[in-house]
């Protein structure tokens, strides 16, 4: 049978051990104290998940890279059943691990995360001993599009050791991981981050059973990376994006003119001067459906647009409209399906004198924008994503709302936002 091993990469212990209750329940069978579990917890959090969880097997994602003897048996005191080190971590520390490993009873899995070449280091693990590996892409690397199933094809049929597989599975991949020849699927965020953790488990669960009962699957309808990212920026908010940025990216002074309105598009970016407004027109025809018009208008106090441009812009399918200027007729503007964010609105408008350019680097709100760079702009702001990092933001942005839904369910199940974050235990140390 196929294990399943829910990846606990909270801080919390309490959360961590509420998580784990719910996704057994939903079939996991292995239970791991994450890296960053076990560095906010130490092995406190290997000791409470064998005590809440006797008869199941506890993982300890220890990520060893030394004193591999030392940290085999500190686990295995602790409790762990299963000891993770890194593959990267010298030969001797790999044999000291194992010695330790035998002497206490416990597996040894050693992690491939980061190895440039898996097979080949697979393989001299397999000759020092090993028995279990991880194919593993960690988080920061899943968030520009690598995928563990690319590194479990590159390995081969069978590498003469179990192999378990980690990196952003979800029920689809852990399918296909399983067809891979995968022994266990190690899941993470998909089943920590969800709002109904049994039910996420138990995706995964039928996922992989469905494969052991011979079930037709196909492959894994593979989106581009440009879907994912349209699907995931027109799912979040501006302010998910802008905490995936570390807070960067975010304009100012522009703000939307039609509350509840969204732009999420590729920008056509446009510079003019003192209300003149050829080139803002001119750019309407350089658009193709979905692009978003931007503008830096370097007059907050003189329009140079209004509701003849926006008929205009909703004829060709524009997504929308962010001005660093002032626009008018906004009588009109109400009537069209165009979502609209300016930094004014005045009656007085500029003319055409064809000052300017179309998709150069431009300022607009104080942020760079350059041509293609994807702004997503709602209620709470606008932001610009540079297109060269736009996947990367998009998984990091996904990340920030699965999270935030996870809390808002404790909250709503009656815990304070201050005790589900234990902001007390993290506030900077005095
Ligand atoms: O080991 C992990 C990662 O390095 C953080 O410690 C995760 O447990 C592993 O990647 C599984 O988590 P997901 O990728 O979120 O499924």
């Amino acid at each position: 049978m196929v294990l399943i091993q829910v990846a606990l990469d909270v801080v919390e212990l309490d959360r961590a051990l509420v998580i784990a209750k719910e996704a057994v329940a939903g079939g996991a069978d292995w239970v791991e104290a994450g890296t960053p579990l076990i560095k906010s917890e130490g092995m406190n959090a290997v000791r409470k998940l064998k005590e809440a969880f006797p008869d199941k097997t506890i993982l300890a994602d220890m990520k060893t890279m030394d004193a591999g003897a030392i940290e085999v048996e500190m686990a295995a005191k602790s409790g762990a059943g299963v000891v993770a080190v890194l593959g990267r971590a010298d030969d001797i520390v790999i044999s000291e691990s194992l010695l330790a490993a035998k002497k206490y009873g416990v597996q040894l899995m050693v992690d491939l995360i980061s190895i440039d070449d898996p097979a080949a280091r697979a393989e001299e693990l397999v000759r020092l001993g090993v028995d279990l590996i991880n194919i593993h892409v960690g988080i920061d690397r899943q968030m520009t599009g690598k995928s563990p199933l690319e590194v479990l094809a590159k390995l081969g049929s069978s590498c003469g050791a179990k192999i378990a597989v980690a990196g952003g599975l979800k029920p689809d991949t852990a399918k296909e991981a399983v067809l891979m020849g995968a022994d266990i699927v190690i899941v993470g965020s998909y089943i920590t981050n969800s709002d109904h953790v049994e039910n996420a488990a138990r995706a995964v669960r039928t996922a992989v059973d469905g494969v052991a009962a011979g079930s037709k699957t196909g492959t894994v309808g593979k989106k581009t990376q440009e879907e994912e990212i349209f699907e995931i920026f027109n799912r979040v908010s501006s302010s998910n994006i802008s905490d995936a940025m570390h807070r960067k990216g975010a304009m100012s002074g522009v703000s939307t003119l039609f509350p509840g309105r969204k732009i999420v598009g590729r920008a056509v970016t446009v510079r003019t001067f003192g209300g003149d407004w050829a080139k803002p027109v001119e750019a309407i025809d350089m658009c193709g459906k979905g692009d978003v018009i931007v503008i830096y208008n370097g007059d907050r106090n003189i329009a140079m647009w209004g509701g003849l441009a926006t008929k205009t812009a909703v004829n060709k399918k524009i997504a929308g409209l962010v001005v660093d200027g002032a626009v008018r007729d906004m009588d009109e503007m109400k009537k069209y399906d165009l979502p609209v964010f300016a930094a004014n609105v005045v009656p007085n408008a500029g003319d055409p004198k064809g000052l300017g350019e179309i998709n150069c680097e431009i300022k607009c709100g104080g942020q760079l924008v350059n041509p293609g760079d994807f702004i997503v702009a709602d209620d709470s702001g606008i932001v610009v994503v540079p297109k060269e990092k736009a996947y990367e933001i998009a998984r990091r942005s996904e990340e920030v709302w699965n999270k935030e839904k996870r809390i808002l369910d404790e909250i709503e199940r009656g815990q304070s936002m201050s005790s589900v974050l234990e902001l007390l235990k993290w506030e900077k140390q005095k």
